[in-house]
């Protein structure tokens, strides 16, 4: 699977973010994207989530561009903080997110669960969990599917080394399973762990950066 922008630009209400992105992202790899707060990283996911429609340019998954797609591949998504129902269980707010697709069921959630080590916390109420713990669910959230494409803002944030440690492994393990991942971090140590190529965003351009 292979997801190509090509000259991708995006203005906000007549203001810049970023334009001429050319980027290449195959299955099986790692990419990360950095740059300060506010270069538009997040923005560039939505984009490639197809959340977002780019103001110029064209995207397109194995050379069809998304506007004439038929159906996007599977996409796991963190973006910056997740979001859940405080008065739900973690456990219960993933079964309410996957009667989306009706794919899964409370085993694989359990899996994903386990994975994140979250086990024996799943019948604790989300507003209880710390900010490292909901991070954790929205990990479980996007892997719990089996997704081609994972999509991981802010990756670490809020995370003890555990559970940083527990990312890296996750992560590795999803990309020799062949997934395509896309993190964004301000962290150096997760860029040079985890990616295979890494894209700088500088002043509305967004370039390939050698991390050595
Ligand atoms: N819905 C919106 N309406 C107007 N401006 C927006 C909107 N969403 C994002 N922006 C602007 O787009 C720019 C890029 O934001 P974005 O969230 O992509 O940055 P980021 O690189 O992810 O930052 P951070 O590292 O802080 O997460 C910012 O200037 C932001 O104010």
């Amino acid at each position: 699977m292979k997801i190509k922008l090509e000259n991708i630009g995006k203005t906000i209400k007549g203001q810049m973010i970023f334009q001429n992105v050319n980027v290449e992202l195959m299955s099986g790899y790692i990419y990360g994207f950095v740059g300060y707060n506010g270069c538009g990283k997040t923005m560039l996911l939505r984009i490639i989530s197809n959340l977002v429609k780019p103001s110029e340019g064209t995207i397109s998954l194995d050379e069809q561009p998304y506007t004439i797609l038929k159906t996007m591949p599977k996409i796991g998504i963190v973006l910056e903080k997740p979001d859940f129902f405080n008065e739900l269980t973690g456990l219960e707010n993933l079964e309410m997110l996957a009667k989306i697709r009706n794919e899964i069921h409370t085993e694989e959630i359990m899996q994903a669960i386990k994975t994140v080590g979250l086990f024996t916390q799943e019948n604790k109420k989300v507003g209880k969990y710390s900010l490292g713990m909901r991070q954790r669910l929205g990990i479980a959230q996007a892997i719990m599917e089996d997704n081609d494409i994972l999509i991981l803002d802010e990756i670490t944030s809020g995370l003890d080394e555990d559970g940083v440690n527990m990312i890296y492994e996750i992560l590795k393990k999803e990309k020799a399973k062949g997934k395509l991942i896309i993190i964004t971090s301000h962290n150096k140590i997760d860029i040079e762990e985890l990616c295979d190529e890494t894209y700088k965003f500088n002043n509305g351009t967004v370039h390939a950066y050698e991390t050595d």
